[in-house]
């Protein structure tokens, strides 16, 4: 493996791990990075931009006040863009922006927390590229590439989030001067979390309700420029600032932005789906009409991919750690065992391993999904829209809250020192966390899930096509049921059973409240538990069946020991949310006690096999030391050496007595105070 450079020699028990394993581990990493020829390309990036070792902080990051935090995350944004530019000149169009993936996964050597630019690469640039025309892509994208002028994206306000519709931020137009006249007429339409707009961007894309000729035609989006080029002051009519300290992002410099009547002229309306003619005159989008949301759906794509990679760091911190942790001592006289040797560990660690296999080939699978629709959307047809969106939705709701917790559990595993910041986790999981609301919160996204399998489940009872996430319905509605078997098929086709007959559920409550006398809306509110956790079976059975599909095809050419472990891992993630999931399946499969017993001890069986092979699974992951910032997961698995030199760098640690002795202590011991 291409490890760092470790400058301590490798810990023994990594050593006897690494010998342990049976399967070859290069091979393993092709498969994560979807071929041998990705693997080059990312090691030769991140080679690029680590090599010289310019990420390196003078002071640790965390040592630093929020200030200069900030200023440090900076001036490092830009020294990572002039080291990769080339990669950022050879993109051309959204279907190049998985190129990104890399990037992003290289820029974690630069920034514990996150870059002030993520908006630029990570929403800026795909907005422009998604709502723009051919001749407003023309203008903005070279100076967008080549970081001439840096954006975000301001949809947020202070008094709405998830409800778009609600926005209050007006656009209205001036045909006398074919501009638009923006404006926040209330504190709760102040733009608020747009990341880099505190400090950094000089422009942004802003969500606003655009009125024209007296008509409010709803939210469309606008690129506004807000300071400067030259002095970066912001512009006359426009009151921008950063909204102060948060649980992480803490280098994001998320800002609240502002306007007073404030003019921009007619050609930055993003005019891809419509238009406001010079005299004022609206050209309604003749397609879906939900067009404008779709960096949304682009960035929830990405995020499983984000949160797939962020469980990688944590669960190879956590699985190196515990190999070479030992602990206790179960039997009298023999050496106190690594923790990794615990069946307990084992269940806490290795379906975080499974889990991160799954959404890495989930995402991966999304986006080529993705891909077609937009292909297809090129050609004027928005047909396989709603199911994108559908998916999207709960593949990001559902991976960003699996992976929260999973990342939690890295942490617990990890004892004590999984809390200290130098382990990394606490970095990691303050990151992720925020996944699981921003882009869409967790529970509107389900919801948003619940309304298609609602309407497909009408569908295959009315007999006519569904689209392919939801051909079980058609089985389940025609009233056949396939018996438990306890296969890995047979697990997959039993959440299928789960979700359709959660589904069913729903439709049912729905019904019945509604012959009670209730409105279709009040008897959906009242049954939003029940339809967020049929999304959530939905999205579980996606996420299985496609995670068991995947490996089997890539794995066709495998050798034999990469094979098995490969599908031990997908074993391990069927029993262990078959388990999770026993009520539902009790309820909804043909599944008995004994049968659930036999779950439990085929899943116990798979720890063992697996425990072998488990720090070879975690260096396939090939993260090097520079992005894990780990004390307790780096490749050489120096623990405590490395602990204790995180430890001396505390600023506390430099002078033997600290100023509060004489000040405070001492006082008080002698009762002076
Ligand atoms: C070189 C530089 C150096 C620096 C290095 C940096 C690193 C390198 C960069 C690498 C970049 C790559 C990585 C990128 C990572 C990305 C991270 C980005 C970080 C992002 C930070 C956060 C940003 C944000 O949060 S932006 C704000 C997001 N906000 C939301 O998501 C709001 C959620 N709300 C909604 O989506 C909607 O309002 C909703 C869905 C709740 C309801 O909308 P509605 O208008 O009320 O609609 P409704 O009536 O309910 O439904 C009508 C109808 O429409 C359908 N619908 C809804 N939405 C969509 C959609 N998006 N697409 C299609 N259809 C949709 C809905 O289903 C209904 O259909 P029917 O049932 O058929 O009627
Ligand atoms: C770190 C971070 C970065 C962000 N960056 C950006 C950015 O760059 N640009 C940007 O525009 N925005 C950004 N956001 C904002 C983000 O998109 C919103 O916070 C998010 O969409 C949730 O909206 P909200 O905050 O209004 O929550 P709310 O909608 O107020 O949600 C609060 C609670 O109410 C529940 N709820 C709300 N409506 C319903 C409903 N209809 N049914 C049932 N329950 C409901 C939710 O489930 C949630 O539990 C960022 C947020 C964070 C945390």
């Amino acid at each position: 493996m291409s490890q760092n450079k470790t400058i301590m020699e490798v810990n023994q028990e990594l050593v006897k791990e690494r010998a342990k394993c049976n399967f070859n581990v290069l091979e393993v990493t092709h498969i994560l990075d979807g071929g041998e020829k990705n693997t080059l390309h990312r090691k030769k990036i991140e080679s690029i931009a680590l090599d010289e070792g310019a990420y390196k902080d003078p002071i640790p990051e965390e040592y630093l006040s929020p200030k200069e935090k900030y200023e440090n995350a900076v001036r490092k944004s830009c020294l990572f863009c002039k080291i990769v530019k080339n990669a950022l000149t050879e993109f051309t169009g959204l279907e190049h922006f998985s190129n990104f993936f890399v990037l992003r996964r290289t820029a974690d050597a630069f920034f514990k927390e996150i870059s002030p630019f993520l908006l630029h690469l990570g929403m800026f640039l795909p907005t422009i590229l998604g709502q723009c025309t051919t001749e407003q892509q023309a203008y903005w994208l070279p100076r967008v590439l080549d970081i001439q002028i840096i954006g975000t994206y301001a949809q947020t306000e202070l008094g709405h989030g998830t409800f778009i519709r609600g926005l209050e931020t007006t656009a209205t137009y001036d045909p006398e001067t074919e501009e638009f006249v923006l404006h926040s007429p209330t504190l709760t339409s102040y733009k608020w979390w747009a990341g880099g707009l505190g400090k950094t961007v000089n422009y942004c894309i802003v969500v606003a309700q655009l009125y024209t000729k007296g008509v409010c035609h709803g939210t469309h989006l606008f690129i506004v420029q807000i300071r400067d080029e030259e002095t970066h002051m912001p512009l006359p009519g426009i009151k921008v600032g950063e909204i102060g300290a948060k649980m992480g992002f803490n280098t994001a410099d998320n800002g609240y932005l502002a306007f007073d009547h404030y003019r921009i002229p007619r050609q930055n309306m993003m005019m891809k789906n419509a238009q406001v003619l010079k005299d004022g005159t609206y050209v309604k989008p003749d397609s879906h009409g939900k067009l404008t949301y779709g960096t949304m759906v682009l960035v929830r794509v990405i995020l499983v991919n984000e949160v797939a990679f962020n469980l990688a760091k944590a669960c190879t911190i956590a699985t190196r750690y515990s190999a070479v942790r030992r602990q206790s001592q179960p039997k009298p006289n023999e050496p106190e065992p690594q923790i990794l040797d615990y069946t307990t560990q084992q269940h806490k660690l290795f379906i975080c391993i499974a889990t991160a296999h799954a959404l890495q080939l989930a995402s991966a699978w999304l986006w080529k999904t993705f891909n077609a629709v937009m292909s297809d959307m090129k050609k004027g047809n928005t047909d396989s829209l709603p199911e994108l969106h559908a998916l999207s939705s709960c593949l990001k709701a559902l991976s960003t809250s699996d992976v929260t917790s999973l990342i939690e559990q890295c942490r617990y595993s990890c004892g004590g020192h999984g809390y200290m910041l130098c382990s990394g986790l606490p970095n990691i999981y303050s990151f992720v966390t925020a996944t699981r609301t921003y882009e869409g919160d967790y529970t509107i996204l389900l919801l948003q899930t619940a309304r298609f399998l609602v309407k497909a489940y009408e569908q295959a009872e009315a007999g006519t096509p569904v689209t392919p996430t939801v051909l079980y319905l058609i089985e389940f509605v025609s009233g056949k049921r396939t018996p438990w078997d306890g296969s890995p098929e047979g697990i997959i086709k039993s959440f299928q059973e789960i979700a359709a007959g959660n589904i069913s559920s729903c439709v049912k409550s729905i019904r019945n409240r509604m012959s009670s006398g209730l409105s279709f809306e009040d008897a959906w509110e009242l049954t939003t538990i029940q339809l967020v956790g049929a999304a959530e079976a939905h999205c579980r059975a996606v996420i299985s069946d496609t995670y068991k599909k995947e490996i089997a095809r890539i794995t066709a050419s495998s050798s034999t020991n990469v094979k098995i472990v490969m599908e031990q891992l997908v074993n391990l993630y069927l029993h262990y949310w078959a388990l999770n999931r026993t009520g539902d399946l009790l309820r909804y499969s043909s599944i008995s006690g004994e049968d659930v017993a036999n779950l439990q001890m085929k899943y116990e069986e798979l720890l063992t096999l697996i425990r072998p092979n488990a720090v070879g699974l975690v260096d396939a992951f090939d993260l090097r030391d520079e992005i894990l910032h780990s004390a307790l997961g780096s490749y050489d698995g120096q623990v405590y050496k490395r602990l204790f030199a995180e430890a001396l760098k505390s600023p506390l640690n430099q002078e033997p007595v600290n100023e509060t002795f004489h000040k405070y202590l001492k006082p008080t011991m002698q009762g002076k105070l």
